[in-house]
């Protein structure tokens, strides 16, 4: 019988479609393969974590499932759109609906939080005529920073920051968040924390979440765990959660 989770993925849409995918860097001589053969089905509202040794592809093929390169050979659909030879454009378009939290969390610095959060909303035509201020004070109340709202990142800590990088990532709605070693920079509580926060405001906006990590205390958060070696898809499912820990 079905447990709950694989219940509700029968029923989910699907959000990434990944295809025999093959991906090279380099050209002539130099040339070489760093992704082969990778097929993935990623569906609405699940909490992935791609992890694996250093070198193995997890943030080529994260990079190619948010739209931040086109892929070279087969097939990757994200959110019904082939990727494969987009143009700049369709990928620049695409980014818009995809939130993207990163290690060194990449905030501006001479922005306040709010308007670091607020920004991501500027990006969006549909939110032209609404207090967009209001939304992001509201986002950074939901990542526990209501007090922080005015302050420049340079004078707040590292979890802070993070926290900080995960409203602005959320607070548009995106279907898709990317999250690439978001805890690698803080301390073992602190990036408790910040992943714990994720997985709460990812399941209440029912958002998927790719992420990737070497982190091993924090892939308890993960609905599916895709282990990666050498370029490959080595193993991929909700038994490998148990395995790991
Ligand atoms: N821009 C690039 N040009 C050439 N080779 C690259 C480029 N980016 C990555 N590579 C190579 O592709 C392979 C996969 O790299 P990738 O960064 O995807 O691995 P990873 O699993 O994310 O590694 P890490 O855990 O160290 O971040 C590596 O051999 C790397 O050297």
């Amino acid at each position: 019988m079905l447990d709950t989770y694989s219940q509700s993925l029968t029923t989910a849409k699907t959000v990434i479609k990944v295809a025999n995918i093959n991906h090279y860097f380099g050209t002539g001589t130099l040339k070489k393969q760093v992704l082969f053969n990778i097929n993935l089905e990623i569906k609405s509202g699940e909490i992935v974590i791609m992890t694996g040794p250093s070198g193995s592809g997890k943030t080529t093929l994260l990079s190619l499932m948010g739209g931040l390169r086109s892929a070279q050979e087969g097939s990757l659909k994200i959110l019904d759109q082939e990727i494969l030879g987009a143009s700049k454009n369709k990928l620049t378009k695409l980014r818009r609906q995809i939130g993207y939290i990163f290690q060194a969390h990449n905030l501006m610095t001479f922005l306040t939080a709010k308007e670091n959060v607020r920004m991501s909303l500027e990006l969006h035509d549909k939110y032209l005529n609404q207090d967009i201020n209001a939304k992001a004070k509201v986002m950074l109340e939901a990542v526990g920073l209501g007090d922080k709202i005015d302050y420049y990142p340079e004078d707040l800590s590292g979890g802070q920051k993070q926290r900080i990088a995960i409203a602005r990532a959320l607070v548009s709605h995106p279907q898709i968040v990317l999250a690439d070693e978001p805890t690698a920079s803080l301390d073992k509580q602190s990036g408790r924390d910040v992943v714990e926060l994720m997985q709460k405001l990812a399941k209440e906006q029912a958002c998927t979440i790719l992420l990737v990590t070497h982190d091993n205390r924090i892939l308890d958060i993960a609905d599916r765990i895709i282990y990666m070696e050498d370029g490959k898809l080595k193993s991929d499912g909700v038994d490998v959660v148990a395995k790991v820990n």
